[in-house]
């Protein structure tokens, strides 16, 4: 049997386990804090669970318009306490699950942490585990290693997180209260979800946002229609804003920013990205090659440099997605075992920004096309014009659809909608199964439904083909 070692058990270690237990290897993962990693017990998960707690409040927003009379928002109340619990009940859950899973699979799950011993210069590689449980550290020597072990949270040297007032995304959970004014500090994906979810919670929400638009790596027209959003319900956003420091300023927080200006709100949350953990591995001594920013470097079926390691999730810096870390991982395993498999393809993978409105994406970007790297023909197809739109009272959102300019065939899309995350996939398989707008022009949608407004896209591709 092939001695396999997962160092992490997130989404990349855990798929990657299950692949090569099905494969007949002989499996261990070492995991320090618990099955499915951080993506289940401190990132994606629970956020995603906060932020349900979220769009119930939202629920109660704008009832009047639909002719039912509340007391409004001002009524709602939220019971932090009991929002942070479900969410950590939901967390531990779907760690058990997953746990079980592995179990079943025939995969050894150790609690601990393990990183690379002396290089063997064999065709094995030797893994130093020390179990949490207090037992003594052990060598295991494995034919393949996979590295999984995702990312931390950055921290600024002059904004040091306390769990109190300055908090990264993972100490939100612990807070007995809502804060009053959140500071959000960092505007990527993750600090315009946490925004976007504390205001719908009713939190007066200040977001420093250091570029001129917040998520400066999303779509622009999208970017830019959500930041419309946020600020009419109220949210300040300081665009071209850099956090300089966060301190305590007696019950609240002090950010200074680069130009001088402060701002005073009660809790700061760092959302200024993630550092991967791989400093304490043994990788350099070992030989592996690793980018300056210390991620592992690897190819399309996940090879490290060396022969037998491979590496595959947020440690990579590849596409940090739980969908492409557990590919990644598959795809590893279905190599080192001999199994066929086709190297790692990221122009289909769909993506989802949780906010309100979600934004989705799949394939090509406007930049990409702006910048005639590739030809495209698109449309931009506000959704204020759909009949499901206007019953459900959306005012904003959008479905953007791109096409090859001569066959038609669909090269990407975006949607800002609610449940974009859903939406996509439609444009996701035309993407992925090669279909023309024609196609997608001829098929037969729900009415009213807000899916319609992407075969409406589609034909609008199609009268500009026969202009
Ligand atoms: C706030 C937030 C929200 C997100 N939401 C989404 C989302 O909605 N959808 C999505 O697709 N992606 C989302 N992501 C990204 C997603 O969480 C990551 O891409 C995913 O977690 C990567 O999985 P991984 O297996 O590489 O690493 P992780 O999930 O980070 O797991 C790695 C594990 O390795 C363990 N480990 C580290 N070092 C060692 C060691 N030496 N020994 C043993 N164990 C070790 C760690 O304890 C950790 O549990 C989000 C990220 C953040 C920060
Ligand atoms: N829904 C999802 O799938 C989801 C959710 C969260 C994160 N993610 C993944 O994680 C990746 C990383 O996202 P992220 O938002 O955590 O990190 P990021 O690195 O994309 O964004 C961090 C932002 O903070 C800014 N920043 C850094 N220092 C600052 C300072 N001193 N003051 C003000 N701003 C500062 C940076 O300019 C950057 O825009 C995403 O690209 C995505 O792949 C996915």
């Amino acid at each position: 049997m092939t001695q396999i070692v997962i160092i992490g058990g997130g989404p990349a270690g855990y798929e990657a386990a299950l692949v090569a237990a099905q494969l007949d290897a002989d499996v261990t993962v070492v995991e320090a804090a618990g099955a499915g990693g951080a993506c289940v017990l401190d990132d994606c998960v629970p956020s995603k669970t906060f932020i349900a707690s979220s769009e119930v409040v939202t629920g109660y927003r704008d009832t009047e318009e639909f002719g039912i009379h509340s007391d409004g928002l001002e009524a709602i109340t939220v019971d932090a306490t009991a929002v942070h619990a479900r969410v950590k009940r939901l967390a531990t859950a779907q760690s058990r699950d997953i746990q079980a899973k592995l179990v079943k699979a025939g995969v050894t799950l150790v609690h601990g942490t393990a990183r690379f011993g002396d290089d063997m210069l064999g065709h094995t590689h030797r893994v130093k585990v020390r179990p949490h449980d207090g037992d003594s550290e052990y060598f295991i020597d494995a034919a393949t290693v996979l590295i999984a072990t995702g990312a931390t949270p950055r921290q600024l040297p002059t904004a040091l997180p306390d769990g109190e007032r300055i908090l990264t995304w993972r100490q939100v959970y612990d807070l007995p209260a809502l804060p009053s004014h959140l500071i959000v500090i960092g505007s990527g994906v993750t600090g315009a979800e946490f925004a976007s979810a504390y205001l719908a919670m009713g939190v007066q929400v200040t977001l420093v946002s250091s570029r001129d638009r917040v998520m400066p790596h999303e779509d622009a027209d999208a970017a830019t229609a959500i930041e419309r959003v946020f600020r009419n319900r109220g949210m300040t956003i300081l665009n071209n804003s850099r956090a300089e420091s966060v301190v305590r300023d007696g019950e609240g927080v002090s950010v200074a920013l680069a130009d001088g200006r402060v701002v005073t709100g009660s809790h700061a949350l760092m959302a200024v990205g993630s550092v991967p953990n791989t400093a304490d591995l043994g990788l350099v001594e070992y030989g592996i090659a690793v980018s300056t920013g210390g991620y592992v470097t690897v190819d399309r079926v996940s090879r490290t440099n060396v022969p037998g390691i491979y590496a595959a999730g947020d440690c990579t810096g590849v596409l940090p997605l739980a969908s492409v870390a557990a590919m990644q991982g598959r795809i590893a395993m279905w190599h080192a075992l001999g199994d066929a498999v086709a190297p790692l393809r990221l122009r289909t993978v769909a993506a989802n920004v949780f906010t309100d409105p979600e934004l989705a994406t799949v394939g090509v970007s406007q930049t990409d096309v702006d910048s005639g790297k590739i030809p495209a023909r698109e449309v931009m197809l506000p959704l204020a014009g759909n009949a499901r739109s206007k019953m459900a009272g959306l005012d904003d959102g959008f479905i953007k659809l791109y096409c090859r300019p001569a066959s038609g065939i669909v090269v990407g899309g975006v949607v800002v909608a609610p449940r974009a995350s859903e939406l996509i996939m439609p444009i996701t398989i035309a993407v992925e199964n090669h279909l023309t707008v024609n196609q997608l022009a001829h098929t037969i949608t729900i009415y009213p439904s807000l899916s319609g407004s992407i075969a409406e896209a589609a034909r609008q591709l199609m009268q500009h083909e026969t202009e």
